[in-house]
Order: C-alpha cells, then structure tokens, then sequence
C-alpha cells in the first residue's frame, strides 16, 4: 500500500436546525397557542486513532468532509433530529494542525482516543419556548448556529522507538531485516527505501521494541537534497537513534567520519531537540577487508570524542547482540554509559596531571592560595558565631597590623550598639566581621594616635 504521510483536508460540522414557528390549529380548539419544535444538533467532525491503519493514504483522495446538519424543528411540538457525528478514523501518530495557522490542534499518539476537530452547530429553539403571558403569538423561532469549519493538516509520526539513521547505503534496511521480521527492499543502489519501513525487534526476556527504518539522508537534505530530510519526523518520537555509518564505502568523496559529521549537522539543522537524542554509532561492513582496515583510525577518531563505537556487520550478523543491548540499555534503562568512553590521555591532559607534581610551577602557588582563602574565613565565621571574643583568635592569624585594627571594630560594636539602641545583638554579630572593620578602622587608628 503506498505510503503517505502528509495530507491537507477540508472539514465541516454539520449546521444546527432551525427552530420552526407553528401554531396548534384543531377544531374547537380556539388560539391552541405556538407549538413550533426546536431544531437538532449539527453533528461534529471527530478523528478516531485506529491501530489498523498505517497510511493516510484515503486522505489523499478523499478531501472534503462534512457532517450532516441537524433538522429543523416542526409543528406539534416535533423537534429536529440531531446529525450523528462524523468519525475519521487515523492511523496512530497522526498529528492534526490547523492549516491556516499552525497550531497544533491534538496528537492521536494512542489507540483509540479521540478529538473533536470541528463541533457541530446547536438546534435554534421553536417559538413554543418563546410564548409568554403577554406574548402569546410569538411569531419567530431561533436560528440554528453553523458548525465549525477548519483546513486541517494532518501529518502522521510514525511510533518508533529506535530510529536508523544513515547515508544511503550504509546498510540500515539490511540491519531492520536481520533483527526484525520487516522485510523492506535491500540493493546496492542509493534511496533503495523511499518510506519508511518499521520493524518489531524481540529482545531477551519478553522484552521488544520497535524500529524505523528511514530513507537515507545525504548532505543537503535540510535544503532537499536527495529525498530532504522530511523522513526526520518518523523518528522525531524515538528515544534512541542508531547510526550507522558506512565503513565499505569506496567513492571518493565519501569517508565514515566526514559521513557522521555531515549528519549530525544536518539532523542539527532540522530539529535541535532531536540532534540531542542518545546515538548509538554502528560501524557497519566489518565483513569487507578495507573496512577493517578503517576501524582503528576512525574508532581512535570518535573515542577522542568521547562517542563509543559498536563495530559490526549487517550482511554476517556480526556484533548485532553488543549494538543491541546497548540500545536496550538506554531504551529500557535510560543510562548511557555504554555509549560513551573514557578519551584516551591527550598530551594537554598529561601536562595538566603532571604539572603539580613539579613543585615549583604556578599550580602550587595557586593550590596554596585556595587553601589559604578557607582558613581565613573558617575563624571569622567562627568569631561572628560566638560573637566577640573568637574574632581575636582569628584576628591572631591575620597579619600583625591588621590584627589591632580588627579589635578596635570588635570593640566598637557594643559601643554602636549601645548608642543606636536598635540594632539586634545578633545582627551585630553578623555584620561585624571584615565589613565593619574595614569601615570602622580608620576613626580607630585615629584615636589610637
Ligand atoms: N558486505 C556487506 N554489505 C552490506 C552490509 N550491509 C549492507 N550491505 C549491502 O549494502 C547495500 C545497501 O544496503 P541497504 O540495506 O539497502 O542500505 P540502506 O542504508 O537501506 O540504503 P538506502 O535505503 O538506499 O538508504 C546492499 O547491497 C547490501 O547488501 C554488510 O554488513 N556487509
Ligand atoms: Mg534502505
């Protein structure tokens, strides 16, 4: 079945009836009085996610929809009947945004829920409701109100729980093939998947997951070069994406770690939010002798990253269970460990270590001065928390023409005190280390000369 993905649609709910204007008219019944029914209900537009469906295929043919109106009211105190909805139903994952401006109205990302899109109008009222005492012959009824009307784009986001990225070519239909049931076209051409395909991956213990498997992506595609990068979305819900890099490949302006760079930048470009999602890098036809060849320079490269590699081969099978247990590791566990190793020592990082074992270079002066900055403030908090007297002791440590200085404000504080009269003992105590001090000190030394 083809496989479509974006689709723009008209809907209309159904209007409500009007309200009829009828009088009871029977013999020997004199001025029987209004007796004019409301009108019914419009019915609404509402989206439906079926599991069964897995295109947005019938959109693409089908654009307009529109629920039925509601009747019209009618004598003998008959209302309308109201329209029944209009049920579209959606495959799971589909987004609805208001075409004219963006907004993102729901996202039907579970079996079975359901939004109303477009609610239908309300049935006017008959001019039964209208009568009164002085008003016994009301000759007008209520309008019904027009159902909503919106331009709606509907987009589906395929679930996935792990995506494949990749430069065409670079095996990824052949790895969904191998781990999963999903049988998507494998050749030796590039865009040999043009939509996505999803697989169901058995993982141990009961435990699956599913994969995406996506058409490649080449440099550009944020401008849409190559098939652009509009696949992105399907793995836009994933929470892990593998990239898998093509280590086989001989044209000239294709290399793994150029490959990787490029679309990282380019997934960068497309969405931030999924350029930050925990990657986990394949290292694929480990079964071609060039490649093997390739494997230590570009794992040295992408350890000195940081990133860890998991080398494998989508055509032998081999490394599938590491690359697996590291995405199941992240998937269902949510750690990242595995992806990421220790960088090899660089020879700045060595320098750095080395540097205080010397002794007598700037990293021991500086280490001596950290160490310094804390004792001196260890005894000044002290002396603030027992008040007065303890700030001599630290006042000790201090230089020696400082120290005098110090206790001249530590005296001064009571007698401020006592003059103010307002002032707290304990905001005193606080507020008379270094800063008073300071500002105390020059009427201190004055009186002392
Ligand atoms: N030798 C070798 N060939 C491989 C390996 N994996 C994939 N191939 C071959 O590489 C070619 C491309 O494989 P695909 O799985 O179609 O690549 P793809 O990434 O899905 O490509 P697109 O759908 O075009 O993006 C095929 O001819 C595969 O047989 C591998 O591990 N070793
Ligand atoms: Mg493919």
């Amino acid at each position: 079945m083809k496989f479509v993905d974006e689709v723009r649609i008209q809907v209309k709910a159904g209007d409500g009836g009007n309200g009829a204007v009828a009088f009871r008219r029977e013999k020997y019944i004199d001025r029987g009085g209004p007796n004019g029914g409301d009108g019914g209900n419009g019915g609404s537009v509402i989206f439906v996610a079926d599991p069964q469906l897995t295109t947005l295929l019938d959109y693409r043919y089908q654009q307009h929809h529109r629920a039925r109106n509601g009747e019209g009211g009618m004598g003998n105190d008959c209302n309308g009947r109201s329209a029944e909805d209009l049920i579209l139903r959606v495959p799971v994952g589909t987004l609805l945004r208001d075409e004219g401006t963006g907004e993102v109205l729901a996202d039907l990302s579970e079996a079975g829920q359901q939004v109303v899109a477009c609610k239908g109008g309300r049935g006017g009222l008959g001019n039964m409701n209208f009568a009164t005492s002085t008003r016994q012959t009301p000759r007008f009824a209520q309008d019904g109100t027009p159902g909503e009307e919106r331009m709606l784009r509907l987009e589906l986001k395929l679930l996935a729980d792990v995506g494949l990225l990749g430069f065409p070519n670079a095996g990824k239909s052949t790895l969904i093939s191998i781990v999963s049931r999903a049988r998507p076209k494998i050749a030796n051409y590039p865009f040999t998947t043009l939509v996505p395909n999803l697989g169901l991956v058995q993982y141990k213990d009961g435990l699956s997951f599913v994969m995406a498997d996506i058409p490649g992506l080449i440099e550009g595609a944020s401008e849409g070069v190559g098939l652009g990068h509009q696949f992105l979305r399907h793995v836009e819900r994933c929470k892990v994406l593998v990239h898998l890099l093509d280590m086989g490949t001989e044209t000239e302006d294709r290399e793994p770690l150029r490959d990787f760079d490029t679309l990282n930048q380019e997934l960068h470009k497309y969405s931030e939010e999924l350029s930050q999602k925990p990657q986990v890098v394949a290292l694929n036809k480990l079964d071609l002798p060039h490649a093997q060849e390739r494997l230590e320079p570009v794992t040295r490269a992408l350890r000195e990253r940081g990133i860890a590699v998991f080398p494998v081969s989508c055509a032998t099978g081999l490394g599938m269970q590491p690359l697996l247990d590291a995405v199941a590791e992240v998937l269902f566990t949510g750690r990242t460990d595995k992806l990421r190793v220790e960088p090899p020592p660089t020879k700045a990082r060595v320098a750095k270590k080395a540097a205080p074992a010397r002794g007598t270079g700037k990293a021991p002066a500086k280490k001596a001065a950290v160490k310094k900055a804390p004792a001196k403030k260890a005894p000044a908090e002290k002396a603030a928390a027992k008040k007065v007297p303890a700030k001599k002791a630290a006042a000790k440590k201090t230089s020696a023409r400082k120290a005098p200085a110090k206790k001249a404000a530590v005296k001064k504080v009571p007698a401020k005190k006592a003059a103010a009269k307002k002032t707290s003992a304990r905001k005193v105590a606080k507020k008379a280390p270094a800063k008073k001090a300071a500002a105390k000190k020059s009427p201190a030394r004055r009186r002392r000369s």
